[in-house]
C-alpha cells in the first residue's frame, strides 16, 4: 500500500493531511528508508493517529518506525489537556520498556581475559527467559504496592543501588499519580513473580565497549572514553505492564464509544484526558512505569554484585555509576511551547525516547550544559550509541527522538535467515558472548533482524533532533 509522502527536505517527509486527519504526519526518514517504509503499513498508522481528538502539531514517525499496536513503534503524538485524549496504544503492551547505561572505570583490556567469566555471573545472578526469576526475592501484595507507588525510590531504600542513582533516573524513577487500586489482581499477581527479571526477546543486558567518542565535551560531563567498559540494560514492566495494558484496552474501547470517538482502527482506542476513565488509565499506566524502573534498578545491583564476583572490585572502587535511564514506551505530561504558546500536552512516546536540551531543568544538574542523555540500542552484533538532546528536538518533536534501530524482518523471517548458522559461534568468533536461555530467542534476534541503527541516528543527528557522543560495541551479551 503506498501513502501519499511528500519530500520536505534529506530526512523530513511530510504526510499531508487529508479525509479525516486533523493534522499532518511527519517522518524522519533518509530516501532509503522512506522507499522501504512506502511497502509498510507504519505509514498509514500515523496517519491513523492524526485523525485523533486533540492532537497538537503533527503525528511524528522516527527513523527506526515500524507496525505497532494502533500506533507505530517509533511514534510521538502530543495531547491538548482540555481536548486531546491518552490512549494505550501510545504507550505500547510495555509500559515503560527503557534503557539503562552504567559506566565503570574499567579499560577493555582489564575486562577482556575474564569476558567469559563475567558473562556466566551476569547471567547466572540477573533472571532472564520465561519463568525465571530470584529466589532471594520475594514480594508480599503491600510490598508490590509500594514499587508501583515508589518506582525506583523503593529499590534504593531496600538497599538496591544509592540514592544518587535516582538523580539520573529520568523522573528520578517515580512517575506520579500512580494510583494500585486501578490495577487488577491479574496484573498484581503476575507482577509479583517477574520483578526483577530481565524477560525475553529484545529485552537484553549488555557489557559494551567505548568504541568511538563522537563529542568529547558531552563524553567527559557523562563520564564516557573512548576504550572504556560500560554496561547496558534494556527491559521494562514484563507481565504487570503487559496486563495493565490488556485491562484498559477494554475499558478504552467502551470509552471511545461512550465519547463518541470515530477511530479508523479499534486499536487506536482512547479516552479523553480529562474524562475519568483517561485519567484512571494515566494512573494504572504510572504503577506500570514505576515497576519498570524498580526493574531496571534492581538488575542494577546484581550487575554491580555480579561486576565484584569477577573483578574482585566492589562499585565504588570500580566508579560504577548510573550515568542514565530512560524511558521509550510512555505517555507524560509535559510543558512545551506551541506555536508561541506554552501548552500543558500529555506526549506520547512509543518507541521513541525524551530527548531534552540543554538548559532544560528536567536534565540531571550533571548534564544540564550538554544535554539529557538519549539510549540507542543497536542489535547484538554491530553497535549501540549514546546521544544527547537538542533544542531542535525540542521545538519540532516535544523532545523526542527515536529509541533503536528497529526491526526489518519479522520474528519469523528471523529465524529462517539464521537456519544453518551457528550465531552463537559467529559472535564469539568477533569476540562477542552471548548468554541465552533460548536458541530461538537468538535465531530471532540476529544483528539482520534490525535496521543498521548508524543509519538511524545518522537521520537523527542530520535533522538536529538529536546529537551522537559515543557509539558502543557489544563484548558480551545476556538475552532471555
Ligand atoms: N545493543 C543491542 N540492541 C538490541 C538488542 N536487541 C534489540 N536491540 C535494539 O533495541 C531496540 C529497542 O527495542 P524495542 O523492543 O524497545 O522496540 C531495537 O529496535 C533494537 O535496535 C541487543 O541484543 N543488543
Ligand atoms: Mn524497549
Ligand atoms: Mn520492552
Amino acid at each position: 500500500m503506498s501513502v501519499k509522502v511528500e519530500q520536505i527536505d534529506a530526512c523530513r517527509w511530510r504526510l499531508p493531511r487529508e479525509g479525516a486527519m486533523r493534522t499532518d504526519g511527519l517522518v524522519f526518514a533518509s530516501r532509503q528508508m522512506m522507499a522501504f517504509l512506502q511497502q509498510e503499513q507504519a505509514l498509514e498508522q500515523v496517519r491513523n493517529v492524526a485523525t485523533l481528538p486533540g492532537i497538537v502539531g503533527p503525528s511524528i514517525g522516527m527513523p527506526d518506525i515500524h507496525w505497532g499496536y494502533g500506533f507505530p513503534i517509533g511514534g510521538v503524538a502530543a495531547f491538548d489537556a482540555d481536548e486531546g485524549v491518552v490512549s494505550p496504544g501510545g504507550v505500547g503492551y510495555d509500559i515503560n520498556c527503557g534503557v539503562r547505561l552504567l559506566r565503570t572505570d574499567l579499560e577493555v583490556s582489564e575486562v577482556r581475559p575474564h569476558l567469559k567469566q563475567l558473562a556466566d555471573a551476569l547471567y547466572r545472578n540477573v533472571p532472564s527467559g520465561v519463568g525465571s526469576h530470584r529466589k532471594d526475592l520475594k514480594l508480599s501484595v503491600e510490598q508490590e504496592r509500594k514499587v508501583l507507588v515508589r518506582g525506583a525510590r523503593w529499590a534504593v531504600e531496600q538497599g538496591f543501588g544509592r540514592p544518587e542513582d535516582l538523580e539520573h533516573i529520568e523522573e528520578q524513577g517515580t512517575i506520579a499519580g500512580a494510583d494500585p487500586e486501578l490495577v487488577s489482581d491479574r496484573a498484581l499477581e503476575r507482577g509479583r513473580n517477574q520483578l526483577g527479571t530481565l524477560g525475553s526477546g529484545n529485552h537484553f543486558l549488555e557489557v559494551d565497549l567505548v568504541e568511538e567518542i563522537g563529542d568529547e565535551q558531552a563524553a567527559a560531563a557523562l563520564g564516557l572514553f573512548s576504550g572504556q567498559v560500560v554496561v547496558t540494560i534494556h527491559t521494562g514492566s514484563r507481565g504487570f505492564g503487559y496486563q495493565v495494558c490488556d485491562d484498559y484496552l477494554r475499558t478504552m474501547l467502551h470509552a471511545a464509544r461512550k465519547y463518541g470517538i470515530e477511530l479508523p482502527d479499534r486499536q487506536l482506542c482512547c479516552a479523553p484526558l480529562s474524562s475519568p476513565e483517561g485519567k484512571q488509565y494515566l494512573a494504572a499506566m504510572a504503577c506500570a512505569a514505576n515497576f519498570a524502573f524498580t526493574n531496571r534498578q534492581l538488575i542494577t545491583a546484581w550487575v554491580r554484585e555480579s561486576f565484584e564476583q569477577v573483578l574482585g572490585k566492589g562499585p565504588a572502587e570500580l566508579r560504577m555509576s548510573l550515568i542514565y535511564d530512560v524511558c521509550h514506551n510512555i505517555a507524560k505530561w509535559e510543558t512545551h511551547q506551541f506555536e508561541g504558546k506554552k501548552r500543558r500536552l500529555c506526549v506520547h512516546r512509543k518507541g521513541a525516547t525524551r530527548a531534552f536540551p540543554p538548559g532544560h531543568p528536567d536534565t540531571p544538574a550533571a548534564y544540564r550544559h550538554v544535554g539529557q542523555p538519549v539510549l540507542i540500542p543497536g542489535d547484538m552484533g554491530r553497535y549501540s550509541y549514546v546521544l544527547v538532546g537538542t533544542q531542535g528536538a525540542f521545538e519540532e518533536t516535544f523532545g523526542s527522538t527515536c529509541h533503536g534501530a528497529g526491526r526489518v524482518l519479522s520474528r519469523h523471517a528471523a529465524k529462517k535467515q539464521a537456519r544453518g548458522h551457528n550465531v552463537e559461534a559467529e559472535l564469539a568468533a568477533q569476540g562477542i558472548h552471548i548468554r541465552a536461555a533460548s536458541r530461538a530467542t537468538v535465531a530471532e534476534e540476529i544483528p539482520e533482524a534490525y535496521k543498521d541503527v548508524m543509519e538511524v541516528v545518522g537521520v537523527v543527528q542530520q535533522a538536529g533532533i538529536g546529537k551522537i557522543v559515543a557509539r558502543l560495541k557489544p563484548l558480551a551479551v545476556i538475552k532471555g
